[in-house]
Formats: structure tokens, sequence, C-alpha cells
């Protein structure tokens, strides 16, 4: 352990000057279009010329992989028990997409022997090099291999829609994150709003309970409407923003992605993100 901590240290210094960032985006409750945003958003950056990768850490199904209408030819398990090399475990996508399918392996991460360990710090290097954004669709709720990849992360997308059992699952993940001083960026998205007005008023209550019952709030990154777009594109297999580049719901996801290039980080994504995660995953 104390090697893989060093090499590990190693490693980040090697790469100080790197850029990158670290989102994850996660939900209190499933089914409430986190991996819709994920691939979209992730879509959108790469448009405007940055090197995203899209990690698909969800341990249900590998939806990411379904919404972009690919089927990866490496998994993280091949990567980290097959010998397959880092280019191969970074799938292409549409749109100038690249991601990683989690598959079985986000299941091995919490036993990897010291192999499997070292082949996942190897993709440090790489991802460092070669990433501007690692966006984490991690899986929903306070499970831990969720908690690990959110923690983990500098910034966290927390996605929730304006039904009551949403807002609850979406405080119950964040109630777990303070109480574990665990202390991301975190910032709404209220999917599936009537308009900005729900959408607002959704994240203002959502924002109150926390203020009151924690002492800390997360705060607004923006809304995505209720939109039949969404369904048909994941129907057709054909990420929304291709398939609909015009829709009001792809202006919202131009404003999040604004909102997000325009906020300073440290930089350091990828490097603190692979630190807490080792340190999450192996001590
Ligand atoms: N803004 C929207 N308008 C209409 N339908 C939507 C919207 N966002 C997502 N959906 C639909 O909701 C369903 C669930 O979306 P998605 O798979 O992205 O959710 P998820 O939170 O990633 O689910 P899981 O918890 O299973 O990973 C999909 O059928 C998707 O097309």
């Amino acid at each position: 352990m104390r090697d893989q901590a060093y090499k590990l240290k190693m490693l980040v210094n090697q790469k100080a000057t790197s850029r990158s960032r670290v989102l994850a985006i996660t939900s209190g409750k499933g089914g409430v279009g986190k991996t819709s945003l994920a691939v979209n958003l992730g879509i959108l950056l790469a448009q405007r010329g940055k090197r995203v990768v899209l990690f698909d850490a969800d341990l249900g199904l590998a939806n990411a992989e379904v919404l972009l209408g690919v089927t990866p030819a490496c998994t993280l398990y091949d990567y980290l028990y097959r010998g397959k090399r880092v280019e191969e475990l970074i799938n292409t996508g549409p749109g100038g997409l690249k991601f990683i399918s989690g598959g079985s392996g986000i299941e091995e991460l919490a036993q990897l022997d010291a192999r499997g360990r070292a082949r996942l710090l190897a993709l440090l290097p790489y991802l460092q090099e070669q990433t501007d954004f690692l966006l984490v669709d991690t899986g929903a709720g306070i499970a831990e291999g969720v908690l690990s990849f959110v923690a983990a992360a500098e910034e966290v997308l927390l996605v929730l829609t304006p039904e009551p059992t949403s807002l609850t699952d979406a405080y119950a993940l964040l109630k777990v994150l303070h109480r574990r001083e665990i202390h991301p960026r975190v910032f709404l998205v209220v999917n599936r709003a009537g308009g900005a007005k729900e959408a607002e008023q959704t994240s203002l209550r959502l924002r109150a309970v926390c203020r009151h019952f924690l002492g800390w709030e997360p705060g607004y990154l923006g809304f995505l409407p209720e939109d039949r777009g969404m369904v048909q594109a994941a129907k057709e297999q054909r990420p929304l923003v291709l398939r609909f580049p015009f829709s009001p719901i792809v202006r919202q996801l131009e404003k999040i992605a604004d909102e997000l290039e325009g906020r300073k980080t440290s930089g350091k994504g990828v490097e603190q993100f692979f630190h807490r995660l080792a340190q999450l995953l192996f001590s």
C-alpha cells in the first residue's frame, strides 16, 4: 500500500501542470436522468473542443453505451484483468465523446489485488494528459460503491426531479455526505422540470432544508425541461444533442455547460480523484 501511495505521488508530481476536471454525476433516486445528462453534456463539451471522457461507473445497467448506441470493444474489467491497453479501454462514441465502460469491473474495484490496483493507477497518466473533463456517471443512492466516486470527485452534479421522492432521496444523499464530512462542491441540476420557475422552486426547497438541518447547502447549476425528444432520442439510441440539436432542452444544456466552463477549479481533478479513490478503496 505504501509503495502504491508513493508511486501515485510520483505520478501526480510528474503531471502537476495538467488542467483536468472530474465531475461525478449522481442522484439520490434512480431513473431521474443522470445518464442522459452525462452523455449529452459530455458531447456538448466535446463539441466545444474539450477532451471529454465519460466513465460509466454505474453498477446497474450500462445505460451510457445504450444511449450512445455503441457496443464497447473493451470494458474496465478487460483492462484490469485481460491485459487490454489503456488505448483499447477508451472507446470512442458519437460526437467525439470518449467513454470508459465500467461493466463488471466496477464491482471488482473494492477487491482489487496488487496487480489490479497497479493497473487502475496506471490509468492516471493517460487521463491526466488526455482529458479536460472526466465525467463519472455513478449509480444512484447512498451505497458505498456510489459514495466512493462521489467523495473522490472535486465537483458533483446532483440530478433530481421536482417529484417529492426525488427531493427526499437527494437530501438523504447530501445528509450522508455531510455526516461523513465529505465536502465536494455539489451543484443541483433539476431535470424534467415544467420550466425555470418550477426548477428554481425545487432547488430552493432542497437548499433550504439543507441550510436548516445541515448548516450547509449545495449550489444550483441549472435545469432541463421535460422533453419528449429525450425519450425519442433514447429509443433511437442517438444522443439528444445530436438528434435534436436546436431543441429548447439543448439550450438549457448549453447554459449548464457555460456555467461549468466559467467555474474555477484546482485543475488537479484527475489526480485528486485517483488519490482519493485509492484511499477510499484500498485503505
Ligand atoms: N428531460 C427529460 N424529459 C423526458 N424524459 C427524460 C428526461 N430526462 C430523462 N428522461 C428519460 O428518463 C429515463 C431515465 O433516464 P436516465 O437513464 O438518464 O436516468 P438515470 O438517472 O441515469 O437512471 P439509472 O438510475 O437507471 O441510471 C429515460 O427513459 C430518459 O429518456
